[in-house]
Parts: C-alpha cells; structure tokens; sequence
C-alpha cells in the first residue's frame, strides 16, 4: 500500500460553499458522461478531481472492476491507487474513452487555462488521447475571457535550463513583462513538476487572452518550452456548481458553444 497522502476523498466532514460546488460539478459530469460502457479513463489533477474519483467509485465495484484509469500525475495516479481502481498509463492506452479534468479558467468558448498545479503536460496528453474531455469547476472558474479571474498568468512548463531565456522572451517578445519562476512554498527554489521541469506563469493583458490560440502558439514555439497551459477548442463540456445548488454547463455543439443550467433537484 503507498502512503496516504492525502488525497483520498474525504467528504464525510461538512464542505465549505467552495468545495460544495466542485462537489456538485464533479458529481454531475461523472453521471453524464462515466458511462457504463466506458472502460479507459483519464484522471486529472487538482483538488475538484477527487470528488470525481469518489463518484466514479460509488458507481460500484462491477462496473470498475473492467475499467482502467489513467492519472495526469502523481497526485492522481495516487488518488486511483487508494481508491482501489485500476491503474494504467497513456502508453499503454492510447485512446481514452473520457477524460475529466478541473481548471483553472475557462472562456466562452471553452477554451481554459489549466496547469495552475503545474500538471499540464500530462494533463494535455491525456485530453488529447480522450474521445471525450470534460472540465470540471467551482462557479468562480466560470468566465468569459481566460485571466479575468485567475491572474496569475498563462502556466508554461519549461526545461530547466532554458528558464531565464524563455522568461526574457516573455516578457520582451510575447507582450508579458510580469512573467515569474513559479516558486515553491514549502522548499527553497523552484517548483518542479512531475517531469522535472520548472513552470513559469505568465500574465498577458486582456487583448491578448481573447485570442488564446494565437498567444498558445507563440508561446509554444519558444525554445525550451514542453507545454503551455492553455487548452484551446479540446473541451466538450465544462461544469461549474453554483453556490446555490444549480450546475452552469457549457457544452459544445456542431456550430457553437451553448450554456445550460440543471436546478438542484
Ligand atoms: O490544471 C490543473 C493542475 O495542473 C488543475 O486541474 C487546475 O489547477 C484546477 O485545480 P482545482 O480543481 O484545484 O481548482
């Protein structure tokens, strides 16, 4: 048995209005979308998807018992592990069947930001790999245009050595004077992700994040960059639980974005 670290779900204590509401969009995706016949699944990151990892057991032991899950990091794979559900990897499974992920922003046209636990890379492999991908968020994720409420900036995980000239590209280049090094908190030095990179966050003013493509892919063409945490036209459907007991969805359609919201019941 690994360590418990923590990431086992957890909702026998009473939730705050925050966690209430990543509970009810977790909740609501996984009856949609985890269907019976789905057998590989991609698991995200973050701290919504261990209620998605709760609902997905309580769906019961027969139907798990056939299904392989894939983690997008260390934190999920031990999410799967503790939660006795199979644990598989995206070289070994090259198609997902349904992915549900958090994020940490997501646009109009749902578009997101993710990376905000600095697991975009994994995170957008497995989003690639998945027939469906699904977002999963608090009300406060739900916006209009990325970086109206999370400010911090665009993540992008880099090589290590490459850092300093990328960030010099940022913000001379690119239009993003208060790119930083994402520091960590409870060590000295950098944060450094599940694959040994560092991550920069990079703030881009409002012109900008309307065309999220565009910024996606000149940051991406920097050298020394892996991955960009913006994660363009790759959603089918984003939920957000609201405070007062209702789900926002945004799903897409054959020519639009269209949103709909499910009253508690
Ligand atoms: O992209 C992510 C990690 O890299 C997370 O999915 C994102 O940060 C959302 O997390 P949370 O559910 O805690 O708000």
């Amino acid at each position: 048995m690994p360590a418990n670290t923590g990431a086992v779900p957890i909702t026998t204590t009473k939730l705050t209005a925050i966690e209430q509401s990543k509970r009810l969009a977790a909740y609501t995706a996984v009856d949609k979308h985890i269907l019976p016949e789905h057998k590989v699944i991609g698991i995200g990151s973050g701290s919504t998807v261990p209620y998605v990892v709760e609902r997905i057991v309580a769906q019961g032991r027969e139907l798990n018992k056939d299904r392989m899950f894939i983690p997008t990091g260390f934190q999920s794979k031990e999410l799967i592990v503790m939660s006795n559900l199979n644990l598989g990897d995206v070289d070994q499974f090259l198609t997902i069947d349904v992915t549900i992920d958090g994020a940490d922003e997501v646009d109009l046209n749902l578009n997101c930001i993710k990376g905000g636990g600095a697991c975009h890379l994994r995170e957008k492999v497995l989003a690639e790999a998945a027939n469906t991908f699904i977002l999963v968020a608090d009300y406060r994720k739900n916006a209009d245009y990325l970086g109206t409420n999370f400010t911090s900036g665009v993540p992008i995980e880099v090589v290590p050595f490459a850092y300093a000239k990328v960030l010099q590209n940022l913000r001379h280049v690119l239009g993003s004077p208060n790119a930083t090094l994402r520091m960590a908190k409870a060590k000295a030095g950098p944060v450094v992700s599940d694959n040994g990179n560092f991550v920069i966050d990079a703030p881009f003013p409002r012109e900008i994040m309307m065309n999220p493509f565009s910024i996606m892919t000149k940051i991406k063409m920097l050298t020394g960059v892996v991955e960009v945490g913006l994660f363009c036209d790759m959603a089918q459907a984003a939920y957000f639980g609201n405070e007062d007991g209702s789900v926002t969805v945004k799903k897409k359609t054959q020519s639009s974005v269209v949103e709909e919201i499910i009253q508690p019941s």
